[in-house]
């Protein structure tokens, strides 16, 4: 049998673990960030927002359903590294087309299997995001380290045009058509014009510069702005634009990066997490309803609004901006981040987490219905009602 070929992974701080090569065979950068669903790897790979992250898995069992045709939310795998303790050997699922690790080393993601995943989970949450690199061609530390320390940073990275479609693209409504939605493509997930397309939603998914006008172009009725990687600090033209759409009083969704966006569109900062938010699990409750959702996040980024932060009691009053007020409508019960946000006197609201799941359950689906129902209120009080 083949000699397995050894790996290390080396932290910024210094922390050095040792394991095999999975997938290519090379070396690799990103942050370290660490994701605790139990499923959806799949999903997890190919999802934009991970692109320049270094995603530790803590299920221990990666793999074991292989990969199939059907699950990839995006064209390709955007992690820059994977890492994971103990890889399947053998897939089994009726879906299954391939192995994992196959599909990693034909899409040159470097990754590393057995390590102690637990261990580096417990030193990243104790000491916050960090770089990381990953090599299986060179086994020296301490020369990995020096370029771990030359790579680029989470913070002020711009990414969006790195992912986003080249050219615009429709997904076309099931059933009969009710809305034309333009979605602002900073790193989307297919699930989102999916669970949009269920709705009657046409979606017009258009590339990260695209201006006001290439948005109205499209006929739409409502703007949606996209997940995404990077840090949304950077993001100065999607923020115009949304408050450009604002302004003119478009019905307005944003899931996370776009809720960065749409945070900053109404005049508040966005901070880094000590250690982000990435998995399945993740309780929030919907204040509105009193309901707690169990929802998908990955974010690493929130937004700041006024007397609230990391581990502080988010404000339940009504918040004033610029735009009328607005309030804090979710909030992550770990840890009290704002995961939510709503305008009371223009059509627009947000969640910082994934109501289109893929993968996570589908608690939170119902705020796909609630954008119809603005874009229904809007539509029906503008008298453009559509057929
Ligand atoms: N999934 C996302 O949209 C992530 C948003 C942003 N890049 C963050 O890490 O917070």
């Amino acid at each position: 049998m083949e000699k397995r070929r050894s790996a290390i992974l080396v932290l910024e701080d210094g922390r050095t673990f040792h394991g095999e090569a999975y997938g290519s065979v090379g070396e690799t950068f990103g942050e370290a960030v660490f994701n605790t669903g139990m499923t959806g790897y799949q999903e997890t790979l190919t999802d934009p927002s991970y692109h320049r992250q270094v995603v530790v898995q803590t299920a221990p069992h990666i793999g074991n359903t292989g990969v199939n045709a059907e699950d990839d939310e995006s064209a390709r795998i955007w992690v820059a590294g994977y890492v994971v303790r103990d890889p399947a050997r053998v897939p089994s699922n009726w879906r299954s087309t391939g192995t994992l690790a196959d599909r990693l080393a034909a899409e040159g993601v470097v990754g590393i299997s057995g390590v102690d995943t637990r261990a580096l989970t417990r030193h990243l949450r104790e000491r916050g995001a960090m770089r990381v690199g990953i090599s299986s061609v060179d086994d020296d530390p301490r020369a990995l380290l020096a370029r771990v320390r030359q790579s680029p940073q989470m913070v002020g990275a711009d990414l969006s045009a790195e992912v986003s479609t080249a050219q615009p693209y429709v997904v076309e409504a099931e059933g009969t058509h009710r809305f034309t939605v333009a979605a602002l493509d900073l790193g989307i997930k297919r699930n989102v014009p999916r669970r949009l397309a269920a709705r009657g939603v046409t979606t017009h998914v258009l590339p990260a510069g695209s201006s006001i006008d290439d948005l109205l172009a499209t006929g739409a009725d409502a703007v949606f702005f996209s997940p995404g990687p990077g840090d949304p600090a950077t993001a100065d033209g999607p923020v115009g634009l949304a408050r450009e759409v604002l302004t003119r009083r478009i019905p307005l969704f944003g899931i996370c990066f776009g809720s960065q966006i749409l945070g900053r569109a109404l005049g508040f900062g966005t901070y880094k997490l000590g250690y982000g938010h990435r998995g399945i699990n993740q309780p929030v409750l919907d204040r509105a309803t009193g309901k707690v959702e169990v929802t998908s996040h990955n974010h690493g980024f929130a937004v700041q609004v006024p007397g609230a932060g990391q581990g502080a009691v988010v404000p339940d009053q009504v918040i004033d901006t610029e735009f009328g007020g607005v309030e804090v409508s979710h909030v992550c019960l770990n840890d009290n981040v704002v995961e939510g946000l709503r305008a009371l006197d223009v059509p627009a609201f947000t969640v910082q987490y994934h109501p289109e799941a893929a993968a996570g359950p589908h608690d939170a689906d119902y705020l796909f219905d609630r954008f119809a129902e603005l874009i229904e209120g809007r539509t029906h009080s503008e008298g453009r009602a559509h057929a």
